[in-house]
């Protein structure tokens, strides 16, 4: 997995694409696309060093170039979603809340991915020793928990990557039991074993690092900016405790949800819609499309798409594509979490620009 660290020329260099993506939002862009024949193209590459077009339009599947990072891509939703966003943003007494998964888009999880992994997988085979064909056995179990085991590399958005601790414990639990008869007779199955072999893993996420040199300045960076700043995750309460504090932001981060406080997890719009509750007061009331989701996998983009969040950014430090993530619900997919301030920047910007240009209002209306 690769580290991001954010230095100033990219900082400037991203501003400028950032601006860049809301000009054309809410002009060119918007026409272009009344025209653009929707079935050709699922996906749309902006240049930035040629901002007075022409766009580049790609078919879904070829946006893999050698460097992914030089170009934001958006999704053809993506114009109406940030004008209705910037649109929002008019009336100073709505709140707005942006919303960052944890693994793989704030910190790498994948070294603790793959000791999960390595771990289970030794389990299973001891469970099934004495089978015939323990390698084919094993190479089941990867496929349906989402592991690639040529590359020791998760599958893009695999459920081990982006599912809860729970569900991935079931899913275990139930390859077991599918097997079950290929199994030495006295072994015993249930899903408290499966709990226990990940139990014993302790933190898991212990060592994780986090994806950007420093979290909590990009954070601060959002809530100057009007922002509050929370956390959505499959992983659990006490993992997530320990990781912000580790990252130095658990005094920035205002509000957070884990995979063991909802009932269901990511995708579902569940997690969202708690988050929106716990971080309404009598100040304010938070809905979805008040929140701008970040995340990694198709889980996070599947969420924000349910429960009809404001925008939703894809970023790809962890395990999710391009693809994936715009045919997902992503809107525009960023490199890393740290141009994120740049983007909301631009969003306010325009914002202004709307509110005291009458044909600027008009464009972007
Ligand atoms: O730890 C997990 O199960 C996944 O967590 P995430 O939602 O922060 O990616």
């Amino acid at each position: 997995m690769k580290r991001f660290a954010m230095n100033g020329a990219m900082l400037f260099y991203y501003s400028l694409i950032a601006g860049a993506i809301i000009f054309l939002f809410t002009s060119t862009v918007h026409s272009f696309l009344l025209h653009c024949p929707s079935s050709l193209h699922a996906t749309m590459k902006l240049l930035p060093r040629q901002l007075s077009i022409p766009l580049e339009l790609h078919e879904s599947g070829s946006v893999n170039d050698d460097n992914p990072f030089s170009h934001p891509y958006c999704s053809k939703t993506a114009v109406g979603a940030a004008t209705a966003f910037v649109n929002r943003l008019k009336d100073s007494s709505k709140p707005k809340m942006v919303v960052f998964d944890k693994d793989g888009t704030l910190g790498d999880c994948s070294g603790s991915l793959r000791r999960w992994v390595h771990h289970m997988t030794s389990k299973i085979e001891s469970m099934f020793a004495g089978a015939g064909n323990v390698e084919n056995l094993v190479h089941v179990f990867h496929t349906e928990i989402g592991w690639n085991a040529a590359a020791n590399d998760v599958v893009p958005s695999a459920p081990v990557a982006a599912g809860t601790w729970d569900d991935i414990v079931s899913l275990v639990y139930e390859f077991l039991v599918e097997h079950q008869d290929l199994m030495d007779g006295t072994s015993l199955i249930s899903r408290d074993l499966v709990m226990q072999w990940h139990l014993e893993l302790g933190d898991l996420h212990e060592h994780d690092t986090p994806l950007l040199e420093d979290l909590a300045i990009m954070m601060k960076a959002c809530q100057e900016l009007g922002y509050t700043v929370a956390i959505c995750t499959s992983d659990d309460r006490a993992g997530t405790n320990k990781a912000m504090k580790r990252w130095g932001i658990d005094h920035v981060v205002q509000f957070s949800i884990c995979g063991n406080e909802v009932q269901e997890g990511k995708p579902s719009a569940l997690p969202l819609r708690v988050l929106c509750q716990q971080a309404s007061s009598g100040m304010h009331t938070y809905h979805p499309h008040d929140c701008i989701v970040v995340g990694d996998t198709t889980s996070d983009t599947g969420m924000a798409r349910a429960a009809r969040a404001g925008f939703c950014i894809g970023v790809l430090t962890g395990s999710g594509t391009v693809d994936q993530l715009l045919d997902s619900g992503a809107h525009l997919i960023l490199p890393d979490v740290g141009y994120v301030p740049s983007l909301l920047k631009s969003f306010q910007q325009q914002q202004l620009s709307t509110e005291t240009s009458p044909v600027a209002r008009e464009i972007s209306l």
